[in-house]
């Protein structure tokens, strides 16, 4: 089994977004992220400092605006305009999910398409799936850059992809399709799981479910990719049961240290300059 290391991934695109930066910073310069967290989503609120650790590591300001879960629509959607007019903002993150009492694509569609660093106004959305992307959502282009960096070859594949979210599981499958992988896409209203991950040459694991993919599910040999970040017993661990699918899997990412890892890198990618993916 080869352990597939986001850590190594994020490194080799750090540099070329460092010295990106330092360009911006020697035109006098200084690009902001800024990051809205709304309510008490854990893995929002990790993903929000482990964020601005990273931006702050290639000399980007990142800056976290927090939320009360009870926060009215129009007080958000003021403070993203005033985010979109200022000039000094590059990239604006909105962490999901939002509380349910608001619209969440009401609320982002206020993102300035440009701004929108991950990639989830209608406008970049609608790029994607006609093949022209812009900002395509940062988790699934972590994913894609891991299967690149390593080597993995999607075309005439069985990609399965587990997960159906706006965020994740939808744009990524656009992404494999783009790459001429046969994507299956599961969801909780998935029959029999089992027998469709089995396909699965590739399975990516995008659920939020702690040990949800256990070895059986896994064809030998196979490409297991785990998106998720679960808090179990003050860990935090993927939606693939790791030890298990260890022995059965050709390659794994782990979690921490795996998808997450290179998605922080992929958000500062988009906000330097749109998406470098390529479909
Ligand atoms: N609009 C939006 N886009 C997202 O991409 C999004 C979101 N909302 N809401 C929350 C989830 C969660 N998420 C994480 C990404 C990276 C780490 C991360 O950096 N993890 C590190 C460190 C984990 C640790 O601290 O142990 C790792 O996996 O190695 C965590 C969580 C993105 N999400």
């Amino acid at each position: 089994m080869k352990l597939l290391d986001g850590r190594e991934v994020a490194a080799f695109h750090r540099s070329r977004i460092e010295r990106r930066i330092a360009e911006l910073q020697k035109g006098h310069i200084q690009p902001k992220l800024v990051i809205f967290l709304v309510g008490g989503d854990k893995p929002s609120a990790m993903y929000a400092a482990s964020m601005q650790k990273t931006a702050r590591s290639v000399g980007l300001q990142a800056d976290v605006y927090q939320y009360e879960a009870a926060v009215q629509e129009a007080e958000l959607i003021a403070r993203i305009e005033q985010c979109n007019a200022d000039s000094s903002v590059f990239g604006i993150l909105l962490m999901m999910p939002l509380p349910p009492h608001l619209d969440a694509q009401s609320v982002v569609n206020a993102i300035r398409p440009d701004k929108d660093a991950d990639g989830l106004t209608d406008c970049n959305v609608a790029r994607l799936f006609t093949g022209r992307p812009a900002f395509v959502p940062c988790t699934p282009q972590a994913v894609m850059a891991i299967l690149d960096y390593y080597g993995v070859e999607l075309a005439g594949k069985e990609v399965v992809v587990i997960g159906r979210s706006a965020v994740v599981g939808k744009p990524l499958a656009q992404l494999c399709l783009a790459r001429n992988a046969t994507v299956t896409q599961c969801h909780t209203g998935t029959a029999d799981l089992k027998a469709v991950t089995r396909r699965g040459d590739v399975v990516i694991a995008a659920v939020g479910k702690a040990g949800l993919v256990t070895a059986d599910m896994i064809k030998p040999g196979a490409v297991v990719i785990d998106v998720g970040i679960n808090r179990v017993d003050g860990k935090t661990v993927g939606d693939v049961a790791f030890d298990e699918v260890a022995g059965v899997a050709g390659a794994v990412t782990p979690v921490p240290g795996g998808v997450g890892a290179v998605t922080t890198m992929m958000v500062l990618a988009n906000v330097i300059g749109g998406t470098t993916h390529s479909m």
